[in-house]
């Protein structure tokens, strides 16, 4: 039997970091080699497992990687958070499986840069449902790309209401998907006033927050006389919790590069 897989985690104390402290504890194959917060967080010095609910993990919520013994690591944090472990992971060798969103360009260039040392698996969205979805859209875009009339595609997120970006990386992604197949032009980011009759050169997303939702995405493609919509929707964070353990598994040993989570579970 191989050792078990040493991982560290960025925003061990957060909604998602927590949960993938209880997944990494709940995996026989795994270990928590760090557990990493915010320099502020009132969190330091808490044993992760405790903080998690789940029992003592005997390690402590810390500010950094240091010298620990670590084969990857898992970041659900912020886009500074994820610059700051990201440089880390590259001074030390390290893969990492990034799910923070909320970036901007030159934060994704910069992740993209780590990639030509280190592998990198970048996904908005770890869970695998979601990940299906996007290759059922892009097979909905191609298909509805020169139907009769046009399609107009429009994109629904729903979150809970701590949720700082919007719209979601994932819908961003969804839209992207869609843009790359049937070649709109513009996002329109929720409409007011009277913005006119809607073109077929926009894909619309709409960012609702609410409650304690933990991610719905609907993607519809509305045509004269019938509408198409794809929906997955999450029932717990450890979708996207155990999705990101599979990826830095499956990243360890990998060359440099930049990986989506499509190569991860093979829908590539
Ligand atoms: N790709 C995917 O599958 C998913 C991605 N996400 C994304 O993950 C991110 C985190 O989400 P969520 O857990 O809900 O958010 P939370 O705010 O609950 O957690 C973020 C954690 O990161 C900590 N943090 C802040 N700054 C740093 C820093 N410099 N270094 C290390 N840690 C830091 C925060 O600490 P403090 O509170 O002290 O600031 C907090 O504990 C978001 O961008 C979200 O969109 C979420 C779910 C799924
Ligand atoms: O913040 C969240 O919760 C989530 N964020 C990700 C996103 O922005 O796409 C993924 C998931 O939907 C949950």
């Amino acid at each position: 039997m191989s050792a078990p897989l040493r991982i560290a985690v960025n925003g061990a104390a957060g909604r998602m970091g927590r949960r993938v402290v209880a997944g990494v504890m709940a995996d026989e194959g795994a270990t928590l080699a760090a557990a990493l917060d915010s320099a502020g967080s009132p969190h330091l010095g808490l044993d992760a497992g405790d903080l998690a609910g789940v029992g003592t993990a005997g390690v402590l919520i810390s500010q950094s990687i240091g010298a620990a013994k670590c084969d990857a690591v898992i970041d659900f944090s912020t886009p500074d958070g994820l610059m700051s472990v990201l440089s880390s992971c590259v001074k030390r060798d390290l893969p990492i499986a990034v799910a923070t969103t909320g970036l901007s360009e030159s934060q994704i260039d910069a992740v993209r840069t780590a990639a030509e040392t280190i592998p990198v698996v970048f996904a908005p969205s770890f869970s695998t449902a979601v990940n299906v979805a996007m290759r059922l859209t892009a097979l909905a875009a191609q298909a509805l790309k020169e139907t009769p009339g046009g399609a107009d595609v429009e994109i629904i997120e729903r979150h809970h209401r701590f949720k700082e970006d919007a719209p979601s990386g994932t819908a961003l992604r969804f839209a992207e998907i869609v843009r790359d197949v049937m070649g709109q032009e513009d996002f329109a980011h929720g409409r007011e006033g009277r913005p006119g009759a809607r073109p077929h050169s926009e894909i619309g997303l709409h960012a609702v927050r609410e409650g304690d939702n933990v991610g719905e995405h609907s993607i519809l493609f509305g045509m004269l006389g019938e509408t198409l919509e794809i929906a997955v929707r999450g029932r717990t964070r450890d979708s996207y919790a155990n999705g990101s353990i599979a990826a830095a598994r499956w990243a360890v040993g990998r060359p440099p590069g930049m990986y989506g989570m499509d190569e991860v579970l093979g829908l590539k």
